[in-house]
């Protein structure tokens, strides 16, 4: 166990800030988990390095041997111009980097290499992924459901939803709605606060949190960033990145960590930042903001405009006693750095990080819930069915469409009857139905896309596992699914009065539900590997067109060219299945009148095996079967794909990046060798340049 010195007050000695101590007391009496010195987090990262892969092939360094910690009872504040890579780091810290991040370096929890994600840390991102639909108030007693233990009495639950929403000063807009694209919702600082309290719900040791008070006003920004050191206090590690901080909230961090371009500027106490950048030359003037002196010291992006204005009103610039005014920011940042790295604050950052590391402490498991996995499920199925019942694009929106079309269906098939034309009319109707009508559930991708949104940020940070999402996804959309082609299929039914009987009619509206739920399930297993709607949209689409293609109707069975398109395109297309199956539900015991009146009637049974070249010998329930276990397997591959993603793809991309860098190092060597032979006066500079290329290393 780990004795912690750091989870004293610091500062001005607060010990809980804005934190409500109801909530903070409740926690700890309630989930038994007292987080000083047993499970406390203690970060450290030392020469951390990424290196990410450009779309044109080559490489960039976004952070370049960043050495600095985290401990409990302290919140450390990443301040940086934009695009110096605040949030590069935050991902890093979290295993969270994108697919094309190489990282390097050493990232110990607790002296040991852990995976962050799913739950061992907390991580408020900047984009606000919520559920349009829900009120705050929801937004968040769902989220306590979904991680609270299920022993914990239901009032003790809302005392603790109730202490949060208080927390972050969301009682006014509490039983607002979220909002979404057709409806006007909370304001975007709100929603900013929403996202905090969903992850200091649980008080989590680690927090990370992108730019949470950016859309805040000042005095918003000041309370959220007082209950975030007030959770500090209570022995949790947090660490945040943050634009222009006022000075009162930039007094509330304990720890800075200030980059340029990738590299350390300075990283060690907040309130010894000034006095650095004064023994650097860079002294902050009395009436300025010291973070506002800080990034004008380091953002080298606007050098150009400031030449171009210092030449328009030259006298004014001459009489400034500003250091800035004097040298360029691309100067100044050259200066900060190399006088960071000789500063005794990197040193003693070295030392610290050395310190820390070489304590083994407690292993971090996944803190993210402690609820059952059946809590969790009847959760998100409410949550689900909650959002699916109020969102008129998830499914009102849908069953009005097929009501119309089924409808227009209906009246142009009307009373199709068993004419000799009849047996056409029928197979187009089917086709049409399982073909088109089936198409139209992708209207609902747009919608699931914001929810595996929800679910991914909820899913990285440990909520609850991908089963228990696909789970409730199943059962939440039933219902609606089941109104919506029950309703629009029996309108179908009845007007075009297809083969009349009980069993008939449940065989047609069973195949229907089937085949759009298959469409869903198809969707949301192209969601896990497109989460952009308008991707998905379109590849759905286009996978559906081909399905449509191999049914049997656009060309007959027998006909499909065998070698793809027969075997296995028409066996995996689920039109295929449903037409076979509706045909044999129409058709079969039907008696068809014939071309002429003087030739015999056609048996629905003939025409079945010779016009539409159906295999008579399987049961249509078959076909039924094949369409169910369809969803099934559709659903397991979207379970598969969450999987493989979560933890196949990280291991191959790192593969890949080291395989890259490797190349690139060889071919470097390689290549200044062969320069540098080739002419004897440029082996001098090839030796110079590789020498200080590894004295900068
Ligand atoms: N995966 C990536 N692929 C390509 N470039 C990347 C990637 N990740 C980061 N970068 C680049 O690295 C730099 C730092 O990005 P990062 O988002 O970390 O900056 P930031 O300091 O958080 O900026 P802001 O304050 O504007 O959010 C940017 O120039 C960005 O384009």
């Amino acid at each position: 166990m780990l004795e912690i010195e750091s989870n004293k007050p610091v500062g001005n000695g607060i010990v809980v800030g804005g934190l409500s101590p109801l909530s903070e007391t409740l926690w700890k009496e309630k989930t038994n988990t007292e987080l000083i010195g047993d499970v406390s987090a203690r970060l450290t990262w030392k020469d951390l390095t990424v290196t990410v892969t450009l779309a044109s092939g080559d490489t960039q360094k976004v952070l370049d041997g960043l050495t600095g910690y985290a401990e409990p009872g302290t919140i450390t504040a990443l301040m940086g111009p934009s695009g110096s890579g605040k949030s590069t780091l935050l991902d890093a810290l979290s295993s969270r980097l994108a697919a094309n991040a190489f990282l390097s370096g050493t990232i110990l929890l607790n002296g040991r290499k852990t995976k962050m994600s799913f739950g061992t840390a907390a991580y408020v991102t900047q984009d606000d992924n919520l559920i349009g639909t829900l009120t705050v108030r929801e937004t968040i007693s769902y989220s306590a459901s979904l991680r609270l233990p299920d022993k914990m009495p239901r009032e003790e639950k809302r005392a603790l939803v109730e202490g949060t929403i208080v927390e972050m000063g969301l009682q006014d807009c509490a039983n607002t709605a979220v909002g979404n694209w057709h409806l006007r919702g909370i304001s975007g600082g709100e929603k900013r606060r929403v996202s905090i309290a969903l992850e200091i719900l649980m008080r989590p040791r680690l927090l990370f949190l992108d730019e949470p008070t950016s859309g805040l006003d000042s005095a918003s920004a000041f309370f959220v960033t007082q209950t975030l050191r007030g959770l500090s206090r209570g022995g949790r590690t947090i660490i945040a990145s943050i634009h222009q901080p006022s000075s009162e909230v930039f007094e509330l961090f304990d720890r800075l960590f200030l980059l340029s371009g990738g590299e350390t500027v300075y990283f060690g106490q907040a309130s010894e930042a000034c006095e650095y950048f004064a023994q650097a030359g860079f002294p902050c003037p009395s009436l300025r903001n010291p973070s506002d002196h800080f990034l004008r010291c380091i953002n080298a992006d606007f050098d150009k405009v400031k030449a171009s204005l210092k030449g328009s009103m030259k006298t004014r610039f001459e009489r400034s006693d500003d250091p800035l005014d004097k040298i360029t920011t691309t100067e100044a940042i050259r200066r900060l750095t190399e006088f960071y790295t000789h500063s005794q604050y990197y040193h003693s950052a070295v030392e610290k990080v050395d310190e820390i590391a070489r304590v083994k402490g407690t292993v971090l498991d996944s803190g993210g819930s402690q609820a059952s996995f059946f809590m969790q499920a009847f959760t998100l199925t409410k949550r689900s069915f909650v959002n699916m019942s109020r969102d008129f694009g998830y499914y009102w929106l849908r069953l009005v469409i097929y009501l119309v079309v089924t409808i227009c269906i209906g009246t142009i098939y009307l009373n199709v009857g068993t004419s000799y034309s009849s047996i056409l009319a029928r197979g187009a109707c089917a086709s049409f139905v399982f073909g088109f009508v089936t198409f139209m559930s992708i209207g609902g991708f747009p919608s699931f896309v914001e929810d595996m949104k929800v679910f991914q940020r909820e899913r990285l940070n440990g909520h609850y596992g991908v089963s228990a999402f696909v789970i409730s996804n199943t059962l939440a959309a039933m219902p609606f699914l089941i109104l919506i082609t029950f309703a629009s299929g029996t309108i179908c039914y009845f007007m075009v009065r297809l083969h009349p009987g009980f069993m008939h009619y449940l065989f047609f509206v069973l195949c229907l539900y089937a085949s759009v739920t298959v469409v869903e399930s198809l969707m949301m297993a192209i969601a896990s590997v497109v989460p952009n709607f308008l991707m998905g949209i379109i590849i759905g689409a286009g996978i559906q067109g081909i399905f449509m293609l191999v049914s049997g109707y656009f060309r007959l069975p027998n006909d499909i060219p065998k070698p793809f398109w027969r075997y296995p395109m028409s066996y995996i297309s689920f039109h295929y299945w449903a037409l076979q199956g509706q045909y044999q539900n129409d058709l079969r015991g039907l008696i068809f009148d014939n071309q002429s009146p003087d030739l015999p009637k056609i048996p629905g049974e003939y025409i079945l095996e010779n016009v539409f070249q159906i295999d008579v010998n399987r049961s249509k329930w078959l076909d039924l079967l094949v369409l169910f276990s369809m969803i099934a397997i559709y659903r397991i591959l979207f379970f598969i794909m969450i999987k493989v993603s979560e933890d196949v793809t990280p291991w191959i991309r790192g593969y890949i990046a080291r395989r890259r860098l490797q190349h690139k190092k060889n071919s470097k060597k390689h290549g200044s060798a062969d320069l540098a032979n080739r002419t004897p006066s440029l082996r001098a500079y090839v030796v110079e340049a590789e020498a200080s290329s590894t004295r900068t290393s």
